[in-house]
């Protein structure tokens, strides 16, 4: 009997509804990533877990490299502090501040060399390169290039393979909307992701920054402060038990 579905853990599905079963679905996750693993010998298919994590403001450090680099250009301006940040989009709080400084917030993230100059955000590259050795763990970066393309994606793919080596950038999702990627988990400090699909298969856990900080987050949602808290439970609580 062929049997079609999604199963739940801690609220979220954990499988894609293209995942086909023979009948046993006890422990079973993300089936499709290579042939040998939909069956195991007992019938039922061994479950990796998929974890996607963001780039800008989770592995690079979108905000300072933004505020350095707009001090520089515009030393005669205001600028707002790290501290005083609310808000995901930079160029909107600027914007506020003066009309005239949402252009010129922008003009700093489309220069050449803004992305690729991103310093990595504390304890990222020592932790992603953990993860990826973690048994039974995929990890993807799960990241949105800029509308003006002529040098973010190419300096996201420079940026991932000097700080985390070549090997990372068969891990790379380069996409506008998150949700239609599958995954367990998305480290994301983006407090609202939404696209196409209403119902994503991956628990999104917020990745705190200067931003975000300050926001309240209803259960069952959950942070993770920074890449010297706990990631590695956060993993485990996703995993079959
Ligand atoms: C415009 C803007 C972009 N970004 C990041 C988010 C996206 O990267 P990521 O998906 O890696 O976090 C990328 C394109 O919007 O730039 C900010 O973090 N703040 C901003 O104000
Ligand atoms: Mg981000
Ligand atoms: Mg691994």
């Amino acid at each position: 009997m062929l049997f079609l579905g999604r199963v739940f853990l801690h609220q979220q599905p954990v499988l894609p509804g293209y995942c086909i079963s023979l009948g046993i679905l006890g422990g079973l996750g993300h089936c499709n990533s290579s042939r040998s693993r939909w069956f195991s010998s007992s019938s039922s298919c061994l479950r990796r877990l998929r974890v996607l994590v963001d780039m800008d403001g989770v592995l690079a450090d979108f905000e300072g490299g933004f505020l350095q680099k707009f001090r520089i250009k515009y030393p005669e301006m205001p600028y707002i502090p790290l501290e005083d940040r609310r808000g995901f989009w930079v160029s909107e709080q600027y914007g506020q501040m003066d009309p005239e400084l949402s252009d010129k917030a922008i003009s700093i993230w489309e220069s050449k060399n803004f992305f690729i100059d991103l310093d990595p955000i504390p304890g990222a590259v020592e932790a992603m390169k953990q993860m990826a050795k973690l048994e039974e763990t995929d990890v993807f970066i799960c990241t949105s290039p800029i509308k003006k393309y002529l040098y973010c994606p190419y300096e996201k793919y420079a940026w991932v393979e000097k700080h985390l080596g070549q090997e990372f950038l068969e891990h790379i999702v380069l996409t506008r909307d998150k949700t239609v990627v599958s995954g367990d988990l998305l480290i994301d400090d983006r407090l609202d992701i939404i696209g196409a699909e209403k119902r994503p298969s991956w628990e999104h856990i917020l990745f705190t920054a200067c931003h975000n900080k300050h926001l309240e987050l209803h259960p069952p949602r959950r942070r993770l402060h920074s890449w010297a808290d706990n990631w590695k439970a956060i993993l485990d609580s996703k995993r079959p038990l």
